[in-house]
C-alpha cells in the first residue's frame, strides 16, 4: 500500500488550474522531493493532502484512508510542518505540543514530547512562551507538533526557508533518523542541494503538472558527463558554442555560460573555439552536474 496515493488530482482557482490532474504514488519509507518555482502548485498539493483544502476532482489517499471520505484515519497517519507560522502565543511550548497530542487523543505523551524537544534542541525552552521565542525556534515547535502523534507519514513544506544552518542540520539530521526508522517524508523545498543529499525520488512540478518523476540518481544522469562553467570578461560565445549551452537563459545577454562537456577532453577544443573567436576567459570551472542543473534544464522546457 502506498504512503501517500495521488490520483489525478485538479485544482482550480478561478480560471487558474493549480493543480492539473495530478497522479503520484509515493511509498512507504520514501524520502521524496516535491520540488517545483513559485506557484508551481507544491503547497496546493500539500494542503490537499493534509485535508486543508479540497480539490476539485481526484483523490489522495493516506496508508489506504481517503483525506477526504475517512478524513480523521488520514489525518492520524499524517504529520504536517506548513509554511506559515501559527501559534496560541500564550502558550508554552510543553504546552503546545500537548495540546496537539490532545487532539489525537493522546494523554500521556510526555515521553514521547521530551524525546522530540530533546532531538529539536528545544528542551531549554520548554516553559517559554510561544511569542517570547525567535523565527527559528518557532519552526522548530512547528515541526515538533506535526510529530506529536508518530505519525508513519510526515509531509514538510520548506522547513528550512529562512532558517540558520544549526536549525538546518538538526532538523535533517532528525528527520534521516526518522526516516530509518521507517517513516515516510515528503519535502518541499528550494534548496536543491537539499533535496539531493536526502531525497531518493523527486517530482518537479510546473504549473500545475508534473513534469519530472525519477529517482534523483537517474535525473542527475540525465545530465551526461560534466558541465563547464565559463565566464567571460569580453568577447563573446561563439555561435559554434550555442548548442553546448545547458541553460537557454544564459543567451539572453549574460557574460557566464555553463556549457555540456562529456569529459576533460572536450574542455580544450571549447577553449580554443573562444580564443579563436575573441573571447577572454575570467573564470571558468568544471563542475559535476547537479540535481540543480537538471530542475533549470527541466524548468526551461528542454527536456
Ligand atoms: N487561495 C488561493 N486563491 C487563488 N489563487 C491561489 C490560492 N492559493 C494558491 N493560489 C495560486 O495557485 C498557484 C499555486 O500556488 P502554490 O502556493 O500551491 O504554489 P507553490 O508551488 O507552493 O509556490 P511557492 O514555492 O511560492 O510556495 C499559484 O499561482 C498561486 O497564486
Amino acid at each position: 500500500m502506498a504512503a501517500i496515493q495521488i490520483t489525478n488530482v485538479e485544482k482550480n482557482y478561478q480560471s487558474l488550474r493549480a493543480l492539473d490532474r495530478v497522479s503520484l504514488s509515493i511509498e512507504q519509507g520514501e524520502f521524496f522531493g516535491l520540488l517545483g518555482p513559485n506557484g508551481a502548485g507544491k503547497t496546493t498539493l500539500i494542503s490537499i493532502i493534509a485535508g486543508l483544502n479540497r480539490a476539485d476532482a481526484g483523490t489522495v489517499t493516506i496508508e489506504g484512508h481517503d483525506v477526504v471520505t475517512d478524513y480523521r484515519a488520514a489525518r492520524s497517519r499524517l504529520g504536517v510542518v506548513p509554511q506559515e507560522l501559527v501559534f496560541d502565543p500564550f502558550f508554552s511550548v510543553r504546552e503546545t505540543l500537548r495540546m496537539q497530542s490532545g487532539y489525537f487523543g493522546l494523554k500521556n505523551n510526555d515521553k514521547w514530547i521530551d524525546e522530540i524537544m530533546h532531538h529539536l534542541d528545544l528542551t531549554n525552552k520548554a516553559d517559554a512562551n510561544m511569542r517570547s521565542l525567535s523565527g527559528g525556534m518557532k519552526r522548530r515547535v512547528l515541526v515538533a507538533q506535526a510529530l506529536v502523534h508518530k505519525p508513519p507519514v510526515i509531509v514538510l513544506d520548506e522547513p528550512t526557508a529562512g532558517v540558520d544552518v544549526e536549525l538546518r542540520q538538526t532538523l535533517w539530521k532528525f528527520v534521516a533518523r526518522l526516516n530509518r526508522e521507517g517513516h515516510t517524508v515528503v519535502l518541499t523545498t528550494h534548496y536543491l542541494e537539499e533535496a539531493q543529499a536526502l531525497c531518493n525520488r523527486v517530482a518537479m512540478l510546473k504549473a500545475g503538472r508534473v513534469v519530472a518523476l525519477d529517482t534523483t540518481a537517474k535525473l542527475i544522469q540525465r545530465i551526461s558527463g560534466s558541465q563547464l562553467v565559463v565566464r567571460l570578461a569580453s568577447g563573446q560565445l561563439p555561435d559554434s558554442l550555442k548548442p553546448l549551452v545547458a541553460i537557454p537563459d544564459q543567451l539572453l545577454g549574460g557574460t557566464q555560460f555553463t556549457l555540456r562537456v562529456a569529459d576533460y577532453n572536450d574542455v580544450e577544443p571549447i577553449l580554443a573555439r573562444l580564443r579563436e573567436g575573441g573571447a577572454v576567459i575570467e573564470d571558468m570551472q568544471l563542475q559535476q552536474a547537479d540535481l540543480e542543473d537538471v530542475f533549470l534544464q527541466i524548468m526551461d522546457g528542454e527536456k
